[in-house]
């Protein structure tokens, strides 16, 4: 059975304090359980000191973006290496806000994933669709397109170890979220496209997450769905209890 992990992508949110005293509180109360992975994704100038007070805890501290050069003349950058350095484990790739605000693109998304697995970093590729794309019924082909663009290349078991975190641009700090049969229907697609892609068993172990509005009071009926594996969190991961009780709800 494919486990359950849950994200908070704190965007560009916290000072240092609060986020040291969100990081210590919570990998204390944390859930002892195999079942459920927790993740934060947090601000390049917080990771050193949240990887240091997570230290033997379930928690798993992410950056939200990065390089995919290893090092060199590109001011203002934080590259693989330096993530891997610090003991960052995952990373997200390709959020829509990266893509509208910073000209990220499928060919770097797929550059970047690439750059990850060189360093041992887990890539958490976004992906999803506007409203105008979803109303002219392009949501399947366009998420299709990006899904294989950002896999291009990958050996069976890296695409099996890659996590993908649907999130429909129209649901991202909305107050609407996709009814869980509609991010149901995006996430078993993404899975099939996997499979004749790549593999049934790349498609089988790929953990696949919904993001958009997720929060306490509708995270159960999304993670009841067949294909809806874990949450990618943004406005409702920057308190510690609803954190909490979001990952709880993955071990349920
Ligand atoms: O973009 C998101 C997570 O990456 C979702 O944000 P919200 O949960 O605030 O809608």
């Amino acid at each position: 059975m494919r486990k359950r992990i849950i994200a908070g992508n704190w965007k560009m949110n916290k000072l240092p304090n609060e986020a040291k005293q969100f990081v210590a509180n919570v990998s204390k109360k944390l859930p002892q359980s195999e079942k459920v992975e927790a993740i934060v994704c947090a601000p390049f100038p917080y990771l050193p000191a949240l990887v240091d007070e997570a230290k033997g805890s379930n928690l798993k501290i992410s950056a939200q973006n990065m390089h995919f050069e290893e090092n060199g003349a590109f001011t203002g950058e934080v590259s693989p290496a330096m993530l891997q350095d610090i003991g960052v484990t995952h990373v997200i790739i390709g959020h829509s806000e990266r893509r509208q605000y910073f000209a990220e693109t499928d060919e770097s998304v797929n550059k970047k994933v690439h750059a990850a697995f060189a360093h041992e970093l887990t890539p958490i590729v976004c992906v999803g669709e506007t409203l105008q794309q979803r109303e002219a019924n392009e949501t399947n082909t366009h998420v299709e397109k990006q899904v294989s663009a950002a896999i291009e290349g990958l050996t069976e078991e890296q695409v099996a170890a890659t996590i993908i975190a649907y999130e429909p641009i129209w649901a991202i700090g909305t107050g609407k979220t996709a009814t869980s049969e509609q991010a149901n229907e995006v996430c078993a697609h993404i899975r099939k496209v996997v499979a004749e892609k790549v593999s049934q068993h790349a498609a089988d172990n790929m953990v696949i997450q919904y993001g958009g509005s997720v929060k306490p009071a509708n995270v159960d009926e999304l993670l009841a769905q067949s294909d809806i594996d874990g949450a990618l969190v943004g406005g409702a991961s920057l308190e510690a209890d609803s954190f909490l009780q979001l990952v709880e709800a993955g071990i349920k």
